[in-house]
């Protein structure tokens, strides 16, 4: 899938996540947000087009992504546990992430 359509799936996974009181919609979601973060990885920013796939951008871009993996997966153990208040509070640092690397690659 192309890079605007991986956002969307993102952004409509953390709408979810921030709205749900269901543990299991909530898992859901991050799954498919999850889905999209690895599948971004395959795209290229329009503002990086032309760099070679080793640049050192391109590699930060990719570690975004990761650092949004990883609290994806801090969330979802949490919604596993069915911590679900605790999940959202941990679901605001995506939006710390997105914020940081949208500022870099946007
Ligand atoms: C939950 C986290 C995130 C959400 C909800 C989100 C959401 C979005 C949305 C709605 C767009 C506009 C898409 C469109 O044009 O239709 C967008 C664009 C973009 N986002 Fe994100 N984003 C997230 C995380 C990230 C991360 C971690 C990165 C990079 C590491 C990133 C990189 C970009 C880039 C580069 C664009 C512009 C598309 C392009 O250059 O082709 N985003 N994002």
């Amino acid at each position: 899938a192309d890079l605007e359509k991986d956002m969307d799936t993102l952004k409509d996974g953390l709408s979810t996540v921030k709205k749900t009181d269901d543990a299991q919609e909530m898992q859901t979601a991050l799954g498919k947000m999850r889905q999209a973060a690895e599948d971004a990885k395959k795209s290229t920013p329009e503002k990086l087009e032309g760099q070679p796939a080793d640049s050192a951008q391109i590699k930060d871009f990719h570690a975004g992504l990761d650092s949004l993996i990883a609290q994806i997966d801090v969330v979802d153990q949490l919604a596993k546990a069915n911590k679900l208040d605790e999940a959202k509070t941990e679901a605001k640092k995506l939006e710390d992430i997105r914020n940081a690397n949208h500022k870099k690659f946007r």
